[in-house]
């Protein structure tokens, strides 16, 4: 199809999602337990907007003409790569979909998308809108199932040309280990976090407190980049310590359709269950718990937003994705010293860093081993702004213009010039 049609197509997409805007954020809540407030105000504008930046792009997609050594007239072809397979999550079921279908789509492949068991509802009404814009049979398919099952049914598939994750690293690794006894198909991954939030000697604490509680608390706690290791210097620790606990206190949990609820019900028994026991663990190993540590009401996943301070490096809360409103705060003494502990650990997804003197900033942005630093903000998820992971937490970047060459080959085109004069 050409560029302009698909253009046109994901506009129409755009235009029907805004249409629809609160049956989607229902949907949405219905499945993934999310405030509504959260997902009608920010996450389904969120989508509208993401696909009209890939339909900004899906006619400005072109090679290069390159030259070389030699009567050689050289170009590139920039094409799309075929079939692409996408695996996503439960966490934010829609806009998962549209980092992913977003640049398949303006690149000119077809998709088939899995999602995620526990969310299997926000992405099928959304699909049906993406046909009605005008997007032909086939082009899209959509398959609610299971991860060994389906997901690994299409990761093996040897007419699949590309595949796309955004879940656990646990499941990343098979994911390649599919690919790689197939067809080497490229994967892309989008893993796993353990982000450090550090909390400078100069900070205004109250707003520090703030960001870092959003950074952590926000989605139940349920982020790939959730700042989950809370660094505080020691010079302001026992005050910031104090009014964490205070903030998550004051963190209003409840049913999500409710106005002004803060955090609903953890995605699933599972999810519940995992965060319970991190809790545990974290009381067993010493770290002190300030607030919170375990279920919220009687009835259905709420956990209390949870705060744990004298943390350790060591303890498995300070080591491992918990996915769940639970806030590790430790001490620091020194810059090199955060800086060392911070890069400690296997993933390498975002990092939050809260000062005011730019030399702090400037070391720190360049010393940490992460794919996003967020300076005195957090969470910032334009379109433009490339995400994905050091070390563990990935492979590839999603969003912005780099998102786009995980979905097009390169192809190298020779001619011979016929009269060199003219070079
Ligand atoms: N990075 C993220 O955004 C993200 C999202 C969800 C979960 N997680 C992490 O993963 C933990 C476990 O959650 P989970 O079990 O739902 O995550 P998961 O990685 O198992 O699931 C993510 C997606 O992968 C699919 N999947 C699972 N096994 C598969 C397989 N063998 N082959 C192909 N696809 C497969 C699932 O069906 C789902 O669509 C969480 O506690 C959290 O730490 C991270
Ligand atoms: C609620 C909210 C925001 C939205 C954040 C979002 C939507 C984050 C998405 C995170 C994702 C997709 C994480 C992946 O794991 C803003 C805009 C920062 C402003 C402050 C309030």
């Amino acid at each position: 199809m050409a560029a302009y049609e698909r253009q046109r197509i994901l506009l129409r997409f755009a235009d029907l999602v805004e249409k629809h805007n609160d049956e989607l954020a229902a949907l949405e809540t219905w499945d993934n337990g999310k405030p509504y407030e959260q997902a009608v105000n920010v996450e389904v504008p969120m989508f509208a907007r993401l696909m009209r930046y890939y339909a900004g792009w899906a006619d400005k997609i072109h090679g290069m003409t390159i030259p070389a050594d030699g009567p050689f007239h050289v170009q590139t072809l920039h094409e799309p790569i075929g079939v692409c397979g996408q695996i996503i999550p439960w966490n934010f079921p829609l806009l998962m979909y549209a980092w992913k279908v977003g640049p398949a789509l303006a690149c000119g492949n077809t998709v088939v998308i899995k999602t995620a068991e526990q969310t299997p509802l926000s992405a099928l009404y959304v699909t049906r809108l993406l046909h009605e814009a005008g997007l032909p049979p086939g082009a899209l398919n959509v398959i609610s199932g299971f991860g060994p099952t389906a997901g690994a049914a299409l990761c093996r598939h040897m007419d699949v040309d590309k595949l796309a994750f955004t879940g656990s690293t646990e499941t990343g690794k098979l994911i390649l280990e599919l690919s790689a006894k197939s067809n080497l198909k490229p994967v892309t991954l989008e893993l796993g976090g353990k982000s450090p939030f550090i909390v400078c000697e100069d900070a205004d604490i109250d707003s520090a407190v703030e960001m870092a509680h959003f950074a952590l608390f926000f989605n139940q706690g349920q982020c790939c980049c959730a700042g989950s290791r809370t660094y505080v210097h020691e010079k302001v620790y026992d005050e910031f310590v104090e009014k964490a606990k205070a903030r998550a206190l004051k963190r209003s949990v409840g049913d999500p359709f409710k106005q002004g609820i803060e955090q609903g019900p953890q995605v699933d028994s599972e999810q519940f269950q995992k965060i319970l026991r991190y809790i545990r663990s974290g009381v067993d190993s010493g770290a002190t718990l300030e607030t919170g540590g375990d279920q919220f009401g009687e009835k259905g996943y709420y956990i209390k937003p949870t705060v744990f301070s004298n943390v350790q490096d060591d303890m498995l809360i300070a080591q491992d994705e918990i996915f769940g409103p639970v806030q590790s705060i430790l001490k620091y003494k020194t810059l090199d010293e955060v800086i060392k502990r911070a890069n400690k650990s296997a993933y390498g997804l975002a990092a939050g860093i809260f000062t005011h003197n730019l030399d702090t900033a400037n070391t720190l942005m360049r010393a940490l081993r992460v794919g996003t630093v967020w300076i005195n903000s957090f969470d910032t998820f334009d379109a433009a702004i490339p995400f994905g992971g050091y070390k563990q937490s990935g492979q590839g970047r999603e969003k912005g213009e780099y998102s786009l060459k995980n979905y097009l080959q390169v192809k190298a085109v020779v001619t011979p010039v016929k009269n060199p004069a003219w070079l």
